[in-house]
């Protein structure tokens, strides 16, 4: 039988994280905890009001799931689709069981996940670091700060936008991409971007609301930079849709449930000449991790949560000048941080 046990963890940013639609100090994440026999898996959950949860509803939703996971954690396939069933959605919740079984699964077979999927960890593409909105000259002394990362995703969806990228692009000459959260609206999406073009930018994620697909294509048609689908993109069923409208999607363990399901879906998105990313919200280095094993099937890494917060629990993947470095250990690799002061976490073995 598939024991699970879960408990909220409190991460605190280093700098209020502000998107086009909120402000975000702390992130109330959930580890959860499979065991196996002697094996033990780790997940995380980084559960957002935007997609309908919270700690609370994870919490609850791995209270169902016990009793539902069988007894052989291989059957990934199997335990996935019986969790669909005991409750639609919660994609975060999915997401923390999900990497805490493919975590068992490296473990009992003694193999790092990237190995069990047959990926190439060298194969990385280099992660982005995110600056959150703030005026423009904040912004562009965050984007100094940050000289060690040469790729920058800078949060716009505000009054200030084509200042902001002036005053990044005056002290900075990183690869700059461009993240509006769905805050413009079509038509202030076609003249912002074309206004920002000037300033070099690899491309725009999100420009308009989630539902607008409509304003997602007439916006792709009247531009010259590619346009990333997020928010727009939660479950497999969106990707069909979404290749009349975008040049891309931007994948998240915790928006579209978990490795197994963003597996299926960068594949499915590769059928449909989509550029594939790898996101994330604000998770510690064992969520990180996770969604690093599935970096080498990827075009773009945003995978920074971990570098945004003062009290990462956990190491994992390593970040040296946005280059992801996996860990060659058995699952996941992932290990308690020994100066964790996030009390009491488990023992990453
Ligand atoms: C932290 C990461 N770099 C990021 O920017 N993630 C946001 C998720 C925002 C949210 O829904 O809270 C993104 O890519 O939109
Ligand atoms: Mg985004």
């Amino acid at each position: 039988m598939l024991h699970i046990d879960a408990k909220p963890i409190d991460l605190h940013l280093t700098t209020p994280f502000r998107i086009a639609r909120s402000v975000q100090y702390t992130a109330a994440n959930v580890v959860v905890e499979v065991k196996h026999n002697e094996a033990v898996g780790y997940g995380e959950a980084a559960p957002s009001k935007y997609y309908g949860e919270s700690a609370e509803t994870v919490m609850a939703c791995i209270a169902m799931f016990a009793g539902n996971l069988g007894d052989d954690p291989f059957l990934i396939e199997e335990i996935m689709q019986r969790l669909d069933k005991v409750i639609r959605l919660n994609p975060s919740a999915k997401a923390a069981v999900d990497m805490a079984i493919y975590d068992i699964v490296g473990k009992m077979l003694g193999v790092p996940v990237y190995k069990l999927l047959g990926l190439n960890p060298t194969h990385t593409p280099r992660t982005s670091f995110t600056i959150g909105l703030d005026t423009p000259s904040e912004m562009a002394k965050k984007a100094l700060l940050a000289q060690d990362y040469p790729i920058l995703k800078i949060k716009v969806g505000s009054r200030h936008d084509i200042e902001i990228l002036k005053a990044i692009r005056d002290v900075s000459s990183s690869v700059i991409r461009v993240d509006a959260n769905a805050g413009w609206t079509p038509k202030e999406a076609i003249k912002n971007i074309n206004a920002i073009a000037q300033y070099n930018i690899e491309f725009v994620e999100q420009p308009v609301p989630a539902h607008d697909l409509a304003g997602l294509k007439l916006v792709r048609d009247n531009v010259a930079l590619p346009i990333i689908a997020d928010e727009s993109c939660v479950t497999i069923e969106d990707l069909p849709r979404l290749s009349e409208c975008v040049d891309g999607v931007n994948f998240k363990l915790m928006k579209n449930g978990g490795m197994h399901n963003v597996l299926k879906m960068i594949h499915v998105a590769r059928a449909y000449n989509l550029r594939t990313m790898l996101g994330c919200m604000i998770e510690s280095s064992l969520a990180i991790t996770a969604a690093a094993h599935l970096a080498p099937l990827v075009d773009y890494a945003d995978l920074d949560g971990q570098l945004l917060i003062n009290d990462d629990p956990f190491t994992g993947v390593t970040v040296e000048r946005g280059k992801l470095q996996l860990p060659n250990r058995p699952g996941l690799g992932v290990k308690v941080r020994s100066n964790n002061n996030n009390s009491e976490q488990h023992e990453g073995k």
